[in-house]
């Protein structure tokens, strides 16, 4: 029988952003409506859609191998887990979600100290038990089971702790973020039995170094060009790279081909300077993966 890795993949706010990084990292995933077992193009892979609240669970009792969740989930249910990387994605942008303090815009809130005694909603309960806690200050805190912010308009609490990431719910409501409390970005689990097993840990590490690797290459581009072998020295400085530029030379000629990864953003500053200092025929190329 073929080896099986059972992968778990967060259903939910990071379920369309993960398709596409396996996507990217090489991975085609089909999510068919109400079926909870996406496809993927990978014999040695089964995956299982799994709300982020659960994934550390199931990852910790070796019900799935691996899968990926919110840190923030990961560290609420205290789960015993391997983690193995984290990437920097969110539902819409390549930030960090955002666990905040909010109240609204006429309260007089300054700072948690300012909550003694207050009621605060929240799905992360346990985190912000912990953290009232730590600071001594007692607080009341209730769980919620969405549209958090609805009830510190209404008045049904006195703050919220929620979490965020373009800030426009909070904008929607009126809102006003007191302070930030924790960041969270995914994470990619990996059950202590399956983190023991060695073709399972090596199918997990495979999984990590493309997803990373993808993520890494968003926003990177290769540049190539040809330069006179006289004006090396001053276009490798404008040049940056991810170590040094590859340099080569052109056959029969004393012209030198030099390669470099950079940022995109960089590209418009640095072309006009490379053709001042006699580059030609400069090519831009998209990166899908930096290893
Ligand atoms: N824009 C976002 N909104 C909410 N959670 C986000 C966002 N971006 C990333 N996350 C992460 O997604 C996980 C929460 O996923 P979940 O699917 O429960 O989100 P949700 O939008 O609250 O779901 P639901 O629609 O069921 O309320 C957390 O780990 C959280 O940090
Ligand atoms: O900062 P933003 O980009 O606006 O994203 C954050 C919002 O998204 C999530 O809401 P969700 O859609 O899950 O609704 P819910 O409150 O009913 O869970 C989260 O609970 C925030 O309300
Ligand atoms: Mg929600």
């Amino acid at each position: 029988m073929n080896n099986v890795l059972n992968f778990g993949i967060p259903k939910g706010s990071l379920e369309n952003a993960t398709v596409e990084l396996f996507k990217k990292a090489g991975w085609q995933i089909s999510i068919s409506s109400r079926s909870y077992f996406p496809g993927v193009d990978d014999s040695e892979m089964n995956c299982k859609l799994i709300r982020p609240q659960e994934m550390g669970k199931y990852v910790e009792r070796g019900t799935i191998d691996a899968g990926i969740a919110g840190r923030d989930w990961v560290r609420e249910n205290e789960a015993d887990v391997v983690e193995v990387c984290e990437m920097v994605y969110s539902k819409v942008s390549r930030r960090p979600a955002r666990w905040v303090l909010v109240v609204g815009s006429d309260s007089k809130v300054q700072g948690p100290e300012d909550l003694h005694g207050a009621t605060i909603s929240t799905e992360l309960v346990g985190f912000t038990k912990r953290y009232f806690a730590e600071r001594n200050i007692p607080v009341n805190v209730e769980f919620s089971w969405g549209a958090t912010e609805a009830k510190v308009v209404d008045g049904l609490c006195d703050a919220i702790v929620e979490v965020t990431e373009t800030g426009s719910t909070i904008k929607a409501n009126g809102l006003r973020i007191v302070c930030d409390l924790m960041e969270s970005v995914p994470v990619l689990l990996a059950s202590t039995s399956a983190w023991a097993d060695p073709w399972k840990r090596e199918k997990i590490e495979q999984i990590a170094t493309l997803l990373k690797s993808s993520l890494a290459a968003e926003g990177m581009v290769g540049l190539k060009m040809n330069a006179p072998a006289s004006r090396i020295e001053a276009i490798t400085k404008v040049l940056p790279s991810l170590k040094n530029p590859t340099i080569s030379h052109l056959y029969n000629s004393d012209w030198l081909s030099v390669e470099s990864i950079m940022s995109e953003k960089e590209v418009r500053r640095v072309v006009p300077e490379l053709l001042k200092l006699g580059a030609e025929g400069i090519i831009e190329y998209p990166l899908n993966k930096i290893i």
